[in-house]
Order: C-alpha cells, then sequence, then structure tokens
C-alpha cells in the first residue's frame, strides 16, 4: 500500500505551560490543496512550524512520506517545501542565484541544480526574470519567487504560509492560480483566515480553533454543512402571520411585505414540499419559494463554537 504523504497523530504543542494545540490528527494520501483554516492564534503556524521541522513538538508525530520528521528531520525534510509568512528572499540576488543558492540548501543533487532551477522557474512563471535582482520584482512576482523556493527540489508536500498576504488584487488572483497549478503535482497545504482563500483554492478543508481541528472535509462538505434554515415565501393569498407561526418545524416568522415572508424552521425537514402542500389545501397560491444557505462566515462562526469531525 502506498504511504500517506503526510500522517499526522496525538499531535499538541505547548509553549510553557499553555497548550497552542492539542491532539490533533489528520493525513494527507493525494496531490491536491488543503486549506488550514482558523482565526488568529487558532494554532495553525503552530502546526505547519511543526510539520515543517522548524518547531519541536510536545507529544505526538508527524510522518512526510512514511518517515518520522522527529526522528529523521534531514530526510522527512527533502519532501518538504516551505513558504513562511515572510517569505525568505534575498533582495540583493538575482532570481538564478537565489534559486540555485535554495537548491543546494535542500539537497539537490550538485548536477540536478540548474535543471531544478529551470523547472522551478518554468512552473513559477518567473523564467523571464532569471536575471533581474529580486528587490527589483513586484510583490505578486517575489512571492512567485517564494513559491518557487518551497517547490525548487520537487518535494511531495508544500507548506504555504498566508501565501496571498499583502498581495494586491490582481496578484492574490495570479498568486491563487499559480496554488491550483502547483497543486497538480503536489499535495498543498496553505494556512489563512480568509474564507475567499479556501474557497478559491483548495479542494479539502480543516478548520482549527482553540488548537483543535472543529472540521475536517472536502470544501463541498463544508459548503454543504450548514443547511438552510430560512427561506423567503411568497403568497398571493396568505394566511395571518400567527396561522404561519403554527405551522409545525417553523421556529420563526418575520412579516416583509403583505405578502413575502422570511420563515425558519427546523433543518433536517423537507420544508419545501410541506409548504407547497400546506398552500393547495388552503389555497395561499404559493408563487415563489427561497431557501437561503448561511455564508461561508457564519459557518465559520458557528464551526467555531463546535467539534463536527466529518
Ligand atoms: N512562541 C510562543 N510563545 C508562547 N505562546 C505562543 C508562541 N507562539 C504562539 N503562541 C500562542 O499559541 C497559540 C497559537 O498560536 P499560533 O501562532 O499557532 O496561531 P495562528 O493560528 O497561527 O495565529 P495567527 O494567524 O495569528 O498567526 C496562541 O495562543 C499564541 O498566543
Amino acid at each position: 500500500m502506498e504511504e500517506s504523504i503526510v500522517k499526522v497523530k496525538h499531535l499538541s504543542h505547548r509553549y510553557s505551560v499553555q497548550w497552542a494545540i492539542k491532539d490533533i490528527n489528520f493525513e494527507i494520501k493525494n496531490k491536491g490543496t488543503l486549506g488550514l483554516l482558523g482565526s488568529n492564534g487558532a494554532g495553525k503556524s503552530t502546526t505547519m512550524n511543526i510539520m515543517c521541522g522548524v518547531l519541536n513538538q510536545t507529544e505526538g508525530e508527524v510522518y512526510i512520506n512514511g518517515i518520522s520528521l522527529r526522528e529523521h528531520p534531514v530526510e522527512a525534510k527533502k519532501h518538504i517545501g516551505f513558504l513562511p509568512q515572510k517569505p525568505p528572499l534575498y533582495p540583493d540576488l538575482t532570481v538564478d542565484e537565489y534559486l540555485t543558492h535554495c537548491a543546494l540548501m535542500r539537497l539537490v543533487d550538485k548536477s540536478q541544480v540548474k535543471a531544478a532551477v529551470e523547472r522551478a522557474k518554468s512552473r513559477c512563471g518567473i523564467a523571464h526574470f532569471s536575471k533581474r535582482l529580486i528587490r527589483n520584482l513586484s510583490g505578486g512576482y517575489q512571492q512567485r519567487v517564494g513559491i518557487a523556493q518551497a517547490i525548487v527540489h520537487n518535494p511531495k508536500f508544500v507548506v504555504l504560509d498566508e501565501p496571498t498576504n499583502g498581495l494586491d488584487p490582481n496578484q492574490i488572483v495570479e498568486v491563487r492560480h499559480l496554488i491550483k497549478e502547483i497543486a497538480e503535482d503536489h499535495a498543498v497545504m496553505l494556512s489563512t483566515h480568509i474564507l475567499p482563500e479556501v474557497q478559491a483554492t483548495c479542494d479539502d478543508i480543516k478548520m482549527i480553533e482553540h488548537g483543535k481541528v472543529v472540521f475536517s472535509g472536502s470544501m463541498e462538505d463544508f459548503n454543504h454543512y450548514m443547511e438552510p434554515n430560512t427561506f423567503i415565501v411568497i403568497m398571493e393569498n396568505p394566511p395571518s402571520i400567527e396561522a404561519l407561526k403554527q405551522i409545525p418545524d417553523i421556529t420563526h416568522v418575520e412579516h416583509i411585505t403583505d405578502t413575502r415572508f422570511r420563515m425558519q424552521f427546523s433543518s433536517g425537514q423537507d420544508i419545501t414540499k410541506k409548504m407547497i402542500e400546506l398552500s393547495v389545501t388552503n389555497n395561499w397560491r404559493l408563487h415563489e419559494l427561497i431557501l437561503e444557505r448561511d455564508s461561508l462566515d457564519a459557518a465559520f462562526a458557528q464551526l467555531s463554537g463546535k467539534n463536527i469531525y466529518k
């Protein structure tokens, strides 16, 4: 059976007395993008720093490609590429000089360095800036160089800490696009506290709050997790608001206009069918019923408060 690219088992870490993360478990088996989402102080950087071998965990194990990061850090790190929140760029080097230096640091065989640099540049769309000093590149292109250094040794696992931080809107779109391309060949994990970032780039999502994983699943799962629990209904001949409130499973009714109401219902009910049946029986002349889905921000707020494992 093929090894998981990443396996995290019972990972916990405390700084002095306070636990920053507690008993985190997960596995990454395939290429693609995993978003690590959480508010400030949730434990994202602690988790990522441990997974990249920058910080030693208090408890638990991380395996990269089946290799224990604690026991064999040099071997394990050959399979990890890391773009920290502040890219470790040398502004006075050219793109070629810098990437060559990174490839050597990453223990790429000397005979392979040139090819590795060319491949990383071409993947990140910076080949035409080979001789340009890094300081003279725009923020977006500097970030591309940062991503290129993370993949120069062709690692299986690439970790990007808040990769679009500080970029302008156009650069954000371009870097997100690049991340998706990189994820075709690598398992990419990115951390962010921005929901649209995860939506735009990630296949899977882990949400971490107070040091614990509170949601783990596909982006689709996440979008669907928040079942709609309100709807707008338009009826030509509606009953009184009191009558609407008496309908079983209806928990709240808000009057918008004479024919339009927002109603809240207990989730898990086929409310559309029920409302149509009642409308036909009572001649309410129902015109339209629109289910309202919570925004991702609402989902974020709700999920922050409870533990949901999928
Ligand atoms: N070096 C440290 N010493 C003591 N406590 C720390 C240290 N680094 C982080 N913490 C604490 O550990 C917890 C998790 O922090 P962490 O930086 O991992 O969160 P985060 O999700 O990455 O947040 P942010 O998005 O703000 O970087 C926080 O309560 C933080 O204050």
